[in-house]
């Protein structure tokens, strides 16, 4: 292990020893400096494995023997693992410490430029398109050398639907691109009495979003964020699931595995006999446009956002609009909870089944640390073993489409509004709203906390 390793190493350590916002702003830049040394000292040992190379030729029979070497692992092969690495280590202090201190993140993205460019200029010799995750990428006739996705013309939105469909009884309101005043009065209940508006949906809103085209062609997702780096994932059907778990993994393997061919799981079920469930990878919750900011270019943070909604109970304005990317296959399940802000949820591709509560149906949805209001004879049972309380406040135990209603029987009397969101859309979450959201097929949505 080198030092830098050992750096690293103990800067993660104090970065989990604090909850993810409590954690001291010297080991966020301790963490980022350490990555930083790494990704330098990978640099370099890539670079002196070039100069090596050239050094090492004296003579022809050294030529020789170096060229047998070659066929086995050249040191071109070398020179680039070390710099993928190079950019895994960048990319740790990006989405591990947002790249904390002054002119660190300027440097982190300078060094990842630099090393994807000289990464790609030696693949282009290998023919792999993969490797050309340069700032002006544009779309390629798509053809057999499609590495990612492995198939001509493979084009997303176009799949059918996962089963079950469901059936839509309590629709949201759609509305055609409101003027600003309009959508301000209706977040802030300009109207009689005042109450701020529940969810709608607005359309028009992000159809002059690259995104729109660009995100339907997983290649070009790939190419665009650079196949080599490293994103987080949450792994497992649902966050309140025992078994779910989060990891970094490359974009590359992210598509191929996850959205491409949905890696199979054996479950504990299995082994005794029961199903083979797909593993359900997700890249949630993630401002990857910060991370990757060649993807921000693709879509817009819309107007709506700006129109200062009013004072409410427990609403803290961010500074700035907070964005959200939320990738993945089918099947991907955000269980039913509450976040601190309004949201604009945008779908730019793919669909989702979205169900809405308003807050005042909050007693009939047992959220996680709510004991009063489990069913008799199961109070104070188990919520550590259920996720544990105080992570899980802003949650509901219900499973929405599926409700045991012997445990929760008041859900069957909350009162909700639902949609398929289909690409284009924009739904408008109040606020204190609760949401359920289950992709119907590989989907790729922005939020914008407000
Ligand atoms: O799309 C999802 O899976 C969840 C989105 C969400 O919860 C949000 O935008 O706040
Ligand atoms: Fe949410």
């Amino acid at each position: 292990m080198t030092l830098a390793d050992a750096l690293v190493d103990y800067g993660r350590e104090m970065l989990h020893a604090y909850p993810y916002k409590e954690v001291p702003s010297c080991w966020r830049e301790f963490y980022t400096d350490a990555g930083i040394l790494k990704a330098l000292a990978l640099g370099f040992s890539a670079f002196g494995k070039q100069d090596k190379e050239t050094a090492n030729i004296t003579s022809p029979q050294d030529q020789e023997q170096e060229q047998e070497q070659d066929k086995l692992v050249t040191t071109d092969m070398l020179e680039k693992e070390s710099l993928k690495l190079a950019i895994a280590a960048c990319d740790n202090v990006l989405v591990m410490a947002g790249a904390s201190g002054r002119g660190r993140r300027d440097f982190v993205f300078e060094m990842i430029s630099y090393f994807e460019a000289v990464i790609e200029e030696g693949q282009e010799l290998t023919e792999d398109p993969a490797a050309h995750s340069a700032p002006s990428v544009k779309r390629q006739k798509t053809s057999a050398t499609s590495i990612v996705t492995g198939a001509e013309n493979f084009k997303l939105g176009e799949e059918p639907l996962q089963e079950p469909i469901p059936d839509v009884r309590y629709p949201i309101a759609r509305v055609h691109l409101p003027t600003i005043e309009e959508f301000q009065q209706h977040v802030n209940g300009g109207g009689e009495g005042g109450t701020p508006g529940g969810p709608i949906i607005i359309t028009g809103g992000i159809d002059h979003w690259p995104a729109r085209d660009r995100w339907t062609d997983l290649d070009l997702i790939c190419r665009t964020a650079g196949p080599d780096r490293l994103v987080p994932i949450e792994i497992g059907s649902q966050y309140t699931e025992e078994q779910w778990t989060q990891k970094l993994v490359t974009m590359r393997e992210f598509i191929q595995t996850y959205i491409l061919h949905q890696k199979h799981s054996r479950t504990n079920n299995e082994s005794k006999g029961g199903k083979a469930v797909m593993e359900v990878g997700y890249l949630a919750q993630h401002d990857l446009f910060a991370q990757i900011p060649r993807l921000r270019r693709d879509i817009d943070i819309p107007d709506y956002c700006m129109i200062g909604p009013n004072d409410q109970e427990g609403y803290n304005p961010p500074d700035d609009v907070l964005l959200n990317a939320w990738f993945g296959p089918r099947g991907t399940v955000s269980p039913m909870h509450t976040d601190p802000y309004h949201n604009l949820l945008a779908q730019a591709v793919g669909r989702k089944y979205i169900r809405l509560y308003a807050p005042k149906e909050t007693p009939k949805l047992y959220c996680f640390g709510d004991e009063s209001r489990n069913e008799e004879g199961q109070e104070g049972e188990g919520q550590e073993g259920e996720g544990g309380s105080s992570m899980l406040g802003n949650t509901s135990q219900v499973n929405v489409e599926e409700p045991d209603l012997k445990r929760h029987p008041l859900f069957a009397e909350a009162e909700y509004v639902e949609t398929i969101l289909g690409p284009g859309d924009m739904l408008y979450i109040p606020f204190q709203w609760w949401h359920y959201i289950r992709s119907l097929s590989t989907s790729f949505s922005v939020s914008f906390w407000f």
